[in-house]
């Protein structure tokens, strides 16, 4: 077994929700999963958290990244700012992907460990796992193959990602950690009709056929790909157990373990918005990855367990969506 496989911690596990002054930083704040952590800290009763919008802070730029931790000086970072989008942006804009996310997290990664960060959490994505990984795809599965062609951009700036984290811990003993989330959903996703990923999309597409009497809705590619869906609220809420109880060189999937067809999921989210015409399928769409179902089992013997089903995350889901994009319409 090599360096990599070994679980090396560097720090006594169980201090992060010990001190709830403790400054954290929580680098995308508005998005779908910085939102779900940033929501969770504050209800956990931490009250020194430190967030900067895109607009205040370009991750990308080196020299604000390195003047923004040297003046705040947090001790926790979660690192939940990233370019990020579906099937179709992933193909669309291979530069963004891999140029964005990289410079983001050599950034903050580099920065927060010259800065006296304690302990930093990095996410990785299950579609950065080889495209035919065994099922269900445990943690060593990870550079074992090729990657799926439509997100290799972005695979390759993830995994770069992960192994810096571990490069770190390496040379430096830094805690620095990495969680790989399976497909999320929840407040605050990305709606954008051809950019988001696919339960956003479906979510929207059907609301708007609904108002608008409409007879079918196109969905993409053949429906036969199986994904994996998690409420962003359970990853927010693994997140906090990670930071807390985890301290170790491998990264840790997160998953609920539970996958549905395409298919099966435009059915879902079609009953749950109440649309009742039908669904055609686009079939010149691609389809991706045929299946990524992980194994979470590491996580889950250290403790952690999701909660939410999918449809009631999807009832929640379309409430949020209701309430918070058609309303501001
Ligand atoms: N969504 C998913 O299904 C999954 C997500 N993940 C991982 O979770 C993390 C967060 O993803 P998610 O919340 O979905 O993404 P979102 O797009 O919802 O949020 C990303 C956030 O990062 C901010 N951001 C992007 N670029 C910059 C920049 N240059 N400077 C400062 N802020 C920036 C965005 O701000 P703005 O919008 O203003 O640009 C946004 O608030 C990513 O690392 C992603 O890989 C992993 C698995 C699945
Ligand atoms: C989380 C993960 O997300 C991406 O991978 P993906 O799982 O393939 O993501 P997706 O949600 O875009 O699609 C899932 C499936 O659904 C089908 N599909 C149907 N109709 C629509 C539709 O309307 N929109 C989208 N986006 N997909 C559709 C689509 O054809 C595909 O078969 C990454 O690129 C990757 O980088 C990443 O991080």
């Amino acid at each position: 077994m090599g360096a990599v496989e070994q679980d090396i911690p560097v720090a006594a596990a169980g201090s992060f929700l010990a001190d709830k002054s403790a400054k954290v930083f929580v680098a995308g704040h508005r998005g779908l999963v910085g939102s779900a952590v940033y929501r969770k800290l504050l209800a956990l009763g931490f009250h020194n958290l430190v967030v900067r919008s895109h607009h205040e802070l370009d991750l990308t730029r080196q020299a604000d990244v390195e003047a923004f931790f040297q003046r705040e000086r947090p001790l926790f970072v979660v690192l939940a700012a990233a370019k990020v989008g579906g099937i179709h942006a992933n193909s669309t804009y291979p530069a963004d992907f891999i140029a964005v996310n990289l410079q983001i997290q050599t950034n903050v990664i580099d920065a927060a460990y010259r800065n006296g960060v304690e302990k930093l959490l990095f996410l990785g994505s299950s579609c950065i796992y080889p495209k035919f990984a065994p099922q269900p795809i445990t943690e060593e599965a990870l550079l074992t193959g090729s990657l799926e062609p439509t997100n290799e951009w972005y695979a390759i700036a993830k995994i770069a990602g992960i192994k810096m984290c571990q490069a770190y811990r390496l040379q430096y003993g830094w805690d620095a950690i990495s969680g790989m989330p399976t497909n999320l959903y929840g407040p605050n996703d990305n709606f954008h009709p051809e950019n988001s990923h696919v339960l956003p999309a479906l979510m929207r597409r059907f609301h708007e056929a609904k108002v608008a009497g409409a007879k079918e809705v196109v969905v993409w590619g053949s429906g036969s790909p199986l994904r994996e869906f998690l409420h962003v609220d359970d990853l927010a809420d693994a997140v906090v157990f990670l930071l807390d109880k985890y301290s170790g060189l491998g990264h840790v999937n997160v998953g609920s373990g539970k996958e549905v067809t395409i298919k099966e999921l435009a059915e879902i989210v079609k009953e749950a918005v109440g649309f009742e015409g039908e669904i055609v399928w686009d079939r010149t769409k691609p389809d991706g990855t045929p299946r990524k179902l992980m194994d979470s089992s590491k996580l889950a013997e250290l403790g952690w367990t999701p909660k939410i089903s999918l449809r009631e995350g999807l009832a929640d889901t379309y409430k949020w969506y209701l309430e918070n994009v058609v309303k501001q319409q």
